[in-house]
């Protein structure tokens, strides 16, 4: 397979593929076949012997990391489940994944997606200001950015957010009335938010990422891994992206793929002749240009380099390998915006027929996709707009991916809020509303829903009273809390008279403690000569355990690989009156701490014991905190009381409807848990028929994703993943049902169709009016391009009378365009 689609390449792609000495950057134009390459040289690389797992692809989408795999899966089935092939946020969040251990973040974390972003900052905006949704636009990317200029300075200086926001807008002056007046609340209140929710956006992913990597055992371990990295659509990397590509690749081989005509993503942050700067001057890479392009037919090539000509783009031409001519553009203008998109439909109807399915509709904004969607849909053509299919982001999913987001993160009070509010539990606005009040009292939303009739702490303060808190921590051969095993349990049983008694034992792994040694510092024949088999410890920690309140910090992970275990060995899981997390109780009695590591509280409350990797001296650090957190909640036990009395009466019932349904979900696979929501608490009724069909799909969606191998929780937690980096694309399955895509420019970028309809090529909306008066007069040329450049046959431009034609459509100069004006009546 390899060799056959080795002899279909051409010189230029070949010695991409084969230079697998030096570092590389390979300028490829729309069409060239970049995609093509990547995927073959990681093939090469594997047929040198080059270890998969020393690779690392990185590339825009999920889709085209699918589709890579795909590919490289023809000509290497075995290697390719080795490899790593992620978009960049899903490469973040991987390896912060592998170091759970030193993350700042609590896992499990809820990943939120842009929407969520956006409906969270509604609501803030909205409570400051009481504006709505015309402000949305412009903040989501100042939060973006804000977040992303933190990361110029040290992660050791200390910066509010007022003085953070006074220097980003020093130097990226805004004139938004909001941002100026509001931008550092919201960005205060947004990142409260999200802590309090144990919830990470976007940027955290990547601001995590960059923390972890500056700690230098953890880089030297993450250059040591890859050796070889590929990076597809290098231009629209952002600038923090590639510090962190930098930072790993270090004098390892790495290969830059990209168009600097294809950057469309500017206003987020990518700077690609900066970049590439920089990256010559440090990597020296061998610069190869692909040239031919097997797209497009010639005459659509010839205009779209003379559009890079005459628009004084970035001059990369290329050459066509079709044969065929081809038909020159078509241009027409519709009387009105109404007798555009009609004639867009006639022209459809009239020249294609069913077997012509690669046809797209692609506009600049979202309302016009909305409008043309609409006309079309009502002309009986059948179409699809992208947006609407974003499965993962319509309501109905977003409502069920609640209920499981709570189900194991129960700090999680954004899901929870979603959950009670929906129509099957429906809880007053009112009531919300007082809930929320009660923070002061250390009572959050999410603490209404797992206490009893009495104070949430009540369990633990008792516990304290009696001696009966367990501090626990567990060291373990890797992270993966499903297939790593543990090595070592150490507990504490102590409470206001001390420490009563004390459990320590080594376990024997069933494999090598491998680089995990650099961590815990056991080594595999130490374990082997002082190690218990892990039922037997697993026994002891049963015993020690019974009857105890558990604590530890960021407990849940220890917890989760406990029950892999138990799980694993065919054991009962433990059951213990209640679980406490110091870290959750840091993060709301010191909510302005930089970070909550136990470090951070150690140094803090000055404890005794300094924590130091060693699994006892952290929990007696652990517990000198748990003692001062106690004095803390005692402190507001009469305040808490007074709320309870005011309101546990109205919360009882939705509370235990809402907890039965979480524990209920935990004790499933994730598609029957979709199921069980659905008709078991009656999630359908809520629903209209579309809506049914889409959860349809989500349950689909989750059987296929399911892996059997898995604990119930880890699966719930890899769907969760999977929603959230997924949410913002298209899946382009569900494009081909047999429908025309209505989609915007952005969009479409890596995709390719026979006939492409450009609509709204009128000043103002293409180039769009804001874009051009925040100076990205040049990003709008190239997304002009970016649509060109996806035909394959035939594009067509159109507008509409009543604005100018866009000079863009005269950018492409003469000799490729037929021009056709028909007015309303005629169409
Ligand atoms: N050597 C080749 N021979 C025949 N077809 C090829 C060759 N190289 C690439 N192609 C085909 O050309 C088309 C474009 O390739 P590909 O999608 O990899 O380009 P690209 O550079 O990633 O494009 P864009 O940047 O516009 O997304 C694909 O259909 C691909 O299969």
């Amino acid at each position: 397979m390899f060799e056959r689609d080795w002899e279909t390449l051409n010189e230029d792609q070949r010695l991409v593929v084969k230079n697998i000495k030096d570092s590389l950057l390979v300028l490829a134009p729309a069409g060239t076949g970049k995609t093509k390459v990547i995927a073959m040289r990681t093939a090469y690389l594997l047929n040198q012997k080059v270890p998969p797992t020393s690779i690392l692809c990185l590339t825009f989408t999920n889709k085209a990391a699918r589709e890579m795999e795909e590919r490289i899966g023809l000509y290497d089935k075995h290697n390719v489940r080795h490899l790593t092939i992620r978009t960049f946020h899903s490469f973040c969040y991987y390896l912060i994944n592998q170091e759970k251990q030193n993350t700042r973040l609590a896992f499990p974390c809820t990943i939120i997606d842009e929407s969520d972003t956006q409906d969270i900052l509604k609501r803030i905006i909205f409570a400051l200001t009481k504006q709505e949704e015309k402000y949305m636009g412009n903040m989501t990317s100042f939060i973006e950015n804000v977040k992303k200029y933190r990361l110029n300075f040290s992660f050791d200086t200390e910066l509010k957010e007022e003085r953070l926001v006074k220097a980003y807008l020093k130097e990226y002056p805004s004139k938004d009335p909001i941002i100026l007046q509001y931008g550092a609340r919201i960005l205060r209140l947004y990142e409260k938010y999200l802590k309090e929710n144990n919830c990470v956006d976007f940027i955290d992913l990547i601001i995590e990422a960059t923390y972890l990597l500056e700690d230098p055992e953890i880089r030297a371990k993450w250059q040591k891994r890859y050796h070889y990295i590929q990076v597809d659509e290098m231009q629209d990397t952002s600038t923090r992206e590639y510090h962190i590509i930098k930072v790993l690749a270090k004098e390892n081989h790495i290969a830059l793929y990209g168009d600097f005509n294809q950057t469309i993503y500017e206003w987020r942050g990518s700077a690609p002749q900066t970049m590439i700067g920089d990256y010559k001057e440090i990597f020296n890479p061998v610069e190869i240009t692909l040239k031919t392009n097997y797209r497009s037919t010639q005459l659509l090539l010839k205009a779209a380099n003379s559009f890079i000509r005459n628009s004084n783009l970035y001059p990369s031409l290329s050459i066509p390998y079709a044969k065929e001519i081809g038909e020159p553009i078509e241009v027409f203008c519709g009387g009105s915006q109404e007798a555009e998109i009609l004639m867009i439909a006639k022209s459809i109807s009239e020249h294609y027929t069913a077997e012509h399915k690669q046809i797209a509709i692609l506009t600049r904004t979202n309302s016009l996709a909305k409008s043309i969607y609409k006309m079309l849909e009502k002309k009986g053509i059948p179409c699809i707009r992208v947006e609407d299919i974003r499965l993962m982001r319509t309501t109905e999913v977003k409502d069920l991916l609640a209920v499981m987001s709570y189900a194991i993160n129960l700090r999680n009070s954004y899901a929870l809020e979603k959950i009670i509010k929906h129509p099957v539990i429906h809880m007053e606005q009112w009531l919300i509303q007082e809930l929320k009040k009660t923070k002061s009292g250390y009572m959050y939303l999410h603490d209404w829903f797992l206490a009893e009739n009495n104070d949430p702490y009540q369990p633990l303060i008792e516990g304290y009273m009696q001696n009966k808190i367990v501090v626990l921590d567990v060291e373990s051969t890797g992270l993966d809390t499903t297939s790593d095993d543990i090595i070592q349990i150490a507990a504490i049983c102590y409470g206001k008279d001390g420490v009563k008694d004390q459990l320590d034992v080594l376990v024997k792994p069933t494999k090598s403690v491998g680089d995990s040694y650099y961590v815990h510092g056991f080594t595999d024949d130490q374990l082997e000569r002082e190690g218990l088999e892990i039922p037997h410890a697993l026994d002891l920690l049963g015993d020690f355990i019974k009857d105890k309140i558990v604590v530890g910090h960021n407990i849940k992970y220890d917890l989760s690989i406990i029950e892999s275990m138990l799980y694993r060995h065919h054991k009962q899981s433990f059951a213990y009156p209640g679980v406490y997390d110091t870290l959750d109780l840091a993060h709301k009695i010191y909510p302005y701490l930089p970070n909550h590591k136990l470090g951070t509280l150690s140094e803090l409350i000055k404890t005794q014991a300094k924590p130091n990797h060693n699994a006892l001296q952290d929990i007696l650090a652990t517990s000198e905190v748990l003692t001062h957190f106690i004095k803390k909640l005692n402190e507001k036990k009469d305040e808490r009381y007074s709320y309870l009395e005011a309101y546990y009466p109205y919360v009882q019932g939705v509370k235990e409807q809402v907890q039965s349904m979480t524990k209920e979900i935990l004790k499933k696979p994730t598609y029957e848990a979709i199921s069980y929501l659905m008709n078991s608490c009656n999630y359908k009724s809520a629903y209209s028929k579309e809506a049914l069909q889409n959860l349809r799909d989500f349950y689909k969606m989750a059987q296929q994703l399911y892996e059997e191998h898995l604990s119930y929780e880890d699966n719930i937690m890899k769907l969760l993943t999977f929603s959230a980096l997924h949410a913002s694309e298209v899946e382009q399955s569900a494009l081909f049902k047999g429908k025309i895509p209505v989609m915007t420019l952005h969009q479409a970028k890596g995709l390719e169709f026979d006939y492409v309809y450009m609509a709204g090529c009128n000043e103002d909306i293409f180039p769009s009016r804001r874009s051009v008066k925040e100076g990205y007069l040049e990003e709008e040329k190239r997304l002009f391009y970016v649509g060109m450049t996806r035909a394959k046959k035939k594009l067509y431009l159109s507008y509409h009378t009543g604005k100018k034609m866009s000079f863009l459509v005269e950018e492409i100069g003469e000799g490729f365009k037929n021009y056709r004006q028909v007015a309303l009546d005629k169409v």
